[in-house]
C-alpha cells in the first residue's frame, strides 16, 4: 500500500516498523463544543485507514486524544459557570454520540490530558535534562535553536520563521519560535503540581506524551488536518525527538479542508455546521458517504446540495442491498451456468479496482466508484431467476467492500420496522384529529424518501 507522507512530500510504500503491526495516532478534538463537519473529516478518514489496514490483516493499535484543558475550555467553563471538567465531560460524551452516528469506531485508547499529567511532566523533564528546554519563572519553553531539524515537516527554516514571528507581551522566551511545554498557573486557572511549580501542560506536549505512552517512542502513522502541520506537528516532532533521540513518526498524513465558499470551515470564523445540527436533517451515514466520496487530501466545498445528492446515492445503495436480500429469500437452488460463473469473475474485477484504489494513498473516492460499478453490474445481471449461490456471492462481495468503508450498514428490517411504527403513530394522530402531527410524520418520511399512499386497503408505503 502506498501512503502520501507529508514529511517527504511523496507517496511511499507503507512498511510498518514491526511486520504485521501498525501503531497510529491521530490528533483528537478540543472538547468545548460539538464538533463540526470539518473536524469530522479526519475522524472519519483515519478511522477508515484503520479499518482498511485491519482488512489487510494488520493488527492496528489506534490512539486519539481528547484535549480537555486549554484556553477555550477554560473560557467556556467561565461563561457557563461550571468547571472545566464538566465542560470536557459533556462534550466528550457528545463526541461519542456523533462519532457513533458517523460510523466511527472507538479508538483503542482515548487519553485525556488531565489523566496523564504525570506522564507529560516526565517528558518535559526529559527534554529539559537533554538540554532542549529552559525554565523562566514557572514557565518551561522548548528551545527551538537547540533542535537542528526544526521545520523539517513544514519545510521552513528557523531563521525565516524567526524573522516573521511575534513575541506576545508577558512571554519570557529566549527566541521567537520557542514554545511552551509547561505554563505557569494564572489566577483562576486549573493547575497541577510540577517541578516548576503549579501549572498546566502546553498544547503540543500532550500528543508527544500520549503517543509515547500508548504506542512507544517511534510510531508508524501520525495524522490530523492540514492545519496541524505547523506549528502543532512540527512541535510534536521537536519535543519527542529531543526527549528520546529517536524518530517520532514514520508517516505523516494530513487531510485537506472542508470549506464553505472556499474558506476553511472553522469555529473561529463561525462558518460551520455541527454534526449534531446536520443529524437533525440527514442520516449521518449520508455525511460519511459524502466525506469519503472525495480523496482525503483534496479540499471539499461543503453544500447542502451535495449532501442531497449523496443522500440519493446512498438510497440507491440500500435499494440494491434490499433487492439482494429479497431475492435471496426466494432464490432457487441450482447449479450455476457457465455464463453465471463468468459473472462472478466480472464482479470480482470491482473488488480488484476497490483494492487498487485503497492501496493508492487511500483513494476512497475511486473505491466508492468501484462499489457503485459493482452495484450497477449486480442490478443488471442478477434477478429472480439467478441461483441462490450466485446471489449470495454478490451480496457477500458487496457487503465486504461496503463493510471496509462502513457504509450501507443498516439492516433492512430495522428500517422497515421504524417506518411501520411511524405510520402507526400517524394513524393514531389522525384518529385523534391531530392533523399537524400526522402531516409532520408524513413530511418527515417524505424527506427520507418514503412516500405514503392512503389506499382503500389502508396506508401503503414505497421508496421515492
Ligand atoms: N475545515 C476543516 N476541514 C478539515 N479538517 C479540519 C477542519 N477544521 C479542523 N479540522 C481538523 O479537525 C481536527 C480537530 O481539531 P480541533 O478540535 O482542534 O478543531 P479546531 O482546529 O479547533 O477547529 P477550528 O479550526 O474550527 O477552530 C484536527 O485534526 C483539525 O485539523
Ligand atoms: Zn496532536
Amino acid at each position: 500500500m502506498k501512503l502520501y507522507n507529508t514529511m517527504t512530500r511523496r507517496k511511499e510504500e507503507f512498511v510498518p516498523l514491526v511486520p504485521g503491526e501498525v501503531k497510529m495516532y491521530s490528533c483528537g478534538p478540543t472538547v468545548y463544543n460539538y464538533f463540526h463537519i470539518g473536524n469530522a473529516r479526519p475522524f472519519i478518514i483515519f478511522d477508515i485507514l484503520r479499518n482498511y489496514l485491519e482488512y489487510k490483516g494488520y493488527k492496528v493499535t489506534f490512539v486519539q486524544n481528547f484535549t480537555d484543558v486549554d484556553d477555550k475550555i477554560i473560557k467556556r467553563a467561565k461563561e457557563e459557570g461550571i468547571t472545566e471538567k464538566e465542560v470536557a465531560d459533556k462534550y466528550i460524551e457528545e463526541y461519542f454520540k456523533d462519532a457513533e452516528g458517523l460510523g466511527i469506531r472507538r479508538a483503542d485508547y482515548h487519553p485525556r490530558v488531565t489523566e496523564l499529567i504525570s506522564d507529560i511532566i516526565n517528558v518535559v523533564k526529559k527534554i529539559q535534562d537533554n538540554g532542549f528546554a529552559y525554565e523562566v519563572d514557572g514557565d518551561v519553553y522548548f528551545d527551538t535553536t537547540k533542535y537542528r531539524e526544526y521545520g523539517k515537516l513544514s519545510k521552513q527554516n528557523l531563521e525565516e520563521l524567526e524573522a516573521g514571528a511575534r513575541v506576545e507581551v508577558g512571554e519570557h522566551k529566549k527566541h521567537p519560535m520557542d514554545f511552551a511545554l509547561w505554563k505557569k498557573q494564572k489566577p483562576g486557572e486549573p493547575a497541577w503540581e510540577s517541578p516548576w511549580g503549579m501549572g498546566r501542560p502546553g498544547w503540543h506536549i500532550e500528543c508527544s506524551a500520549m503517543s509515547m505512552k500508548y504506542l512507544g517512542e517511534t510510531i508508524d502513522i501520525h495524522s490530523g488536518g492540514q492545519d496541524l502541520i505547523f506549528p502543532h506537528h512540527e512541535n510534536e516532532i521537536a519535543q519527542s525527538e529531543a526527549a528520546t533521540g529517536k524518530p517520532f513518526a514514520r508517516y505523516w498524513m494530513h487531510n485537506g479542508f472542508i470549506n464553505i465558499n472556499n474558506e476553511k470551515m472553522s469555529k473561529s470564523l463561525g462558518n460551520f455546521f455541527t454534526v449534531r445540527d446536520i443529524s437533525k436533517m440527514y442520516d449521518l451515514e449520508v455525511v460519511r458517504l459524502f466525506m469519503i466520496s472525495s480523496h482525503y487530501r483534496s479540499p471539499i466545498n461543503f453544500s447542502k446540495d451535495l449532501l442531497d445528492s449523496t443522500k440519493n446515492s446512498l438510497e440507491r445503495l440500500y435499494i440494491a442491498k434490499n433487492n439482494l436480500l429479497h431475492l435471496l429469500e426466494n432464490a432457487k437452488d441450482r447449479d450455476e451456468t457457465e455464463e453465471e460463473k463468468a459473472l462472478r469473475e466480472k464482479l470480482m474485477t470491482h473488488k480488484d479496482k476497490f483494492i487498487e484504489a485503497m492501496d493508492d494513498d487511500l483513494n476512497t473516492a475511486d473505491a466508492v466508484s468501484a462499489i457503485f460499478d459493482l452495484v450497477r453490474d449486480i442490478n443488471s445481471n442478477i434477478n429472480e431467476n439467478s441461483p441462490k449461490t450466485l446471489i449470495q456471492f454478490a451480496y457477500d462481495l458487496y457487503m465486504e467492500l461496503a463493510g471496509v468503508l462502513r457504509i450501507v450498514t443498516k439492516k433492512e428490517e430495522s428500517l422497515d420496522d421504524e417506518i411501520e411504527k411511524l405510520i402507526e403513530e400517524r394513524q393514531k394522530a389522525r384518529k385523534e384529529k391531530n392533523w399537524a402531527l400526522a402531516d409532520k410524520i408524513r413530511d418527515d418520511l417524505k424527506s427520507r424518501g418514503i412516500i405514503l399512499e392512503d389506499t382503500p386497503q389502508g396506508v401503503k408505503w414505497r421508496r421515492a
